[in-house]
């Protein structure tokens, strides 16, 4: 076959030369848009000098005048008469040609990514394509540009950021920094993915954050193909973590640089024994997994920010079958509640001789382009923030903000409430204490406030409480969701002087409690006077809640209140009381008070403003 490619290259570029396509890319639609928070790109590498000295033509072309559509033509041999070309096109949301330089790619589609995964947000680039194809080339080049970032002092605020890269060969796990120890990729009891076992290592400054990847990258195992003599035969996962040091308890921003395992051509595939076979079904199983985890997290997010309520069941989404989406969890459940970003370059491997390979490859990305149903401009609803406009929004945040109201304009300079719905929450957070004399509770019960009504609104059973329902006209029993004090008057007597049963507080723990505290904050429901407690009651610690005299390792300074820890619980600003986890919280310790609401529909307890 590879003879006759070289035989008819000749007659092959002229028939691509008299080419002439028949109209736009047959795959846009004028009634869908992609994903906005996927971005599917292709680049096509040059043509390498061994494959032009063979004598190989390009068989992948970049249409004139588009900057998305790919177009291919095979070369065949009809059983009688002259060989002709067969010819595909393919539309992806940019395509870059071999003279692109991975600086452009890294300016137009990644660079995004890290002020996005600084914001708290998750950012994630996979590189994929066949062996050979330009991958690994690719991926480095983008890590540089993103240390680049990193340390040229143009992000807002302060992170400490660390560094992990880790390899996934099959099923089994690798760290890249730490000497290609064997890892666990496991999830906690909190349905967290962890990569147990991987060394975190922190980094201030670009040279080390390069030495660490320059070490990952001659760890990585690789070997000989027909097509590259350091095939890489794994997946690198590089993952950049920043957290940020004035809001502990917010999730940590996330940043994945993805080298995926080049998938094989045939020809190379022909000369594989029993090993190389089941590595590269592993490879091209996976590879299988992860665009159906990639479309479904894009048809989720679309049918979550459209405005409107669900009709049919959430797009199943199964990370759970292969290590490499596992690993990823976060990225693709869609109860993760977390902001994602992705962008996918697809590497194409221009040469005819490899044009199955790379028709494979822009199909593939072709799939992982979800189109969305264009937003019929969802009509304005004043409980379902998806469908506000600025103004709706800046309005709604202005009355339902706390006080001193979150200004907002700096909370929401120009987006829609889809968008900022999608900010992520440490950047929510960030843009609300920028107004003066808001505190962090009050930015965080907003967000979780804003948050709440989202779930509400997409409930397909509109809930029988009206949404952001007023604190005046309420029944006993819908104010009793709530820790405010019910009975009228209550605001007007300091909160030190009216505690009871149920009131949540913000206490500053004394030293043999601090390890309960979650993020640098503790808070507690109160349960009752300490001395009501029996005898032998016990705090969290084990500890005797009411030690006979002289036995108590705590100092006896009056009033205290056995309480139960309120703690931060799976969705985002949400919290559950833990009630066998009880302490012992001083009146003097007490800071504030805070009021939590229940909310059925989540069954969780929020903060509100
Ligand atoms: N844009 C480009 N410009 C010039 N050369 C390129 C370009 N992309 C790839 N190459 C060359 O192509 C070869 C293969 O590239 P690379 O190793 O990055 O491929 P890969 O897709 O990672 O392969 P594998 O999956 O087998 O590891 C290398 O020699 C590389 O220098």
């Amino acid at each position: 076959m590879e003879q006759f490619l070289i035989d008819n290259a000749e007659r092959y570029k002229k028939l691509v030369a008299a080419f002439r396509p028949t109209g736009p890319g047959p795959k846009e639609s004028g009634t869908a848009a992609a994903s906005p928070e996927i971005v599917v790109s292709a680049r096509v590498r040059p043509m390498l000098e061994d494959e032009v000295a063979q004598g190989f033509p390009t068989g992948v072309h970049i249409r004139a005048g588009s900057s998305n559509i790919a177009d291919l033509h095979e070369l065949q041999q009809p059983v009688r008469g002259l060989s002709r070309i067969r010819s595909s096109n393919y539309t992806v949301d940019r395509l870059y040609g071999p003279d692109a330089t991975t600086s452009q790619i890294y300016d137009e589609l990644v660079q995004p990514l890290v002020p996005w995964a600084w914001g708290g947000g998750i950012g994630t680039m996979f590189a994929y394509g066949q062996t050979s194809s330009g991958k690994t080339l690719t991926v480095s080049g983008l890590e540089r540009h993103v240390a680049d970032t990193l340390m040229d002092g143009s992000l807002e605020g302060e992170r400490k950021i660390s560094i992990s890269i880790i390899e996934l060969a099959g099923q089994t796990a690798f760290d890249l920094l730490n000497a290609r120890k064997q890892i666990s990729i496991l999830e906690d009891s909190f349905g967290v993915t962890q990569m147990a076992g991987a060394l975190e290592h922190p980094v201030t400054n670009k040279d080390t954050l390069l030495e660490y990847i320059e070490a990952a990258a001659s760890l990585r195992k690789t070997t000989p193909t027909l097509r590259n003599d350091n095939s890489s035969r794994s997946h690198a996962i590089c993952r950049i973590r920043f957290q940020n040091p004035s809001m502990p308890s917010s999730k940590d921003g996330l940043l994945y640089l993805i080298d995926l395992a080049g998938s094989e051509a045939a020809r190379d595939k022909a000369e594989h024994d029993t090993a190389r076979m089941k590595e590269a079904r592993e490879i091209n199983s996976s590879l299988s997994v992860l665009k159906d985890c990639i479309r479904g997290r894009a048809l989720a997010d679309a049918d979550a920010f459209a405005g409107v309520k669900p009709a049919k069941k959430p797009a199943y989404i199964p990370f759970r079958q292969s290590t490499l989406t596992k690993t990823l969890k976060h990225v693709f459940d869609p109860t993760s509640a977390r902001s994602c970003k992705t962008v996918v370059v697809a590497c194409v491997n221009p040469c005819l001789a490899d044009i199955g390979a790379s028709k494979n490859t822009l199909r593939y990305a072709e799939m992982l382009r979800v189109a969305i149903s264009k937003p019929k401009a969802a009509e304005y609803s004043p409980g379902v923030p998806a469908t506000w406009n600025n103004d709706q929004l800046r309005d709604w945040i202005g009355r339902n903000s706390g006080n001193p109201p979150i200004t907002a304009s700096l909370l929401a300079p120009a987006e829609s409430g889809a968008q900022l719905l999608r900010l992520p929450i440490p950047e929510f957070l960030t843009r609300c204490l920028k107004t003066e004399g808001v505190s962090p509770e009050q930015a965080q019960a907003f967000q979780s406030k804003f948050w709440k009504l989202h779930i509400d609104s997409q409930k397909s059973v509109a809930s029988s409480k009206p949404a952001g329902k007023p604190a005046a006209g309420c029944s006993r029993m819908e104010l009793l969701d709530s820790s405010a004090d019910p009975e009228p008057g209550a605001a007007s007597i300091p909160f030190k002087e009216r505690i009871r049963p149920g009131m949540v507080v913000r206490w500053n723990p004394p030293a043999e409690y601090a390890s309960f505290a979650v993020g640098g904050k503790s808070y507690a429901m109160v349960m009752c006077p300490a001395q009501a407690a029996g005898e032998r009651v016990r705090d969290v610690r084990g500890e005797l809640v009411n030690p006979a005299d002289g036995e108590s390792d705590r100092q006896e300074t009056g009033e205290a209140y056995l309480c139960a820890l309120v703690t931060p619980a799976l969705l985002p600003g949400s919290y559950g009381v833990g009630l066998w986890r009880q302490v012992v919280v001083r009146v003097e310790e007490i800071e504030a008070e805070l009021l939590l609401e229940w909310d059925e529909a989540t069954r969780y307890y929020y903060m509100t403003a």
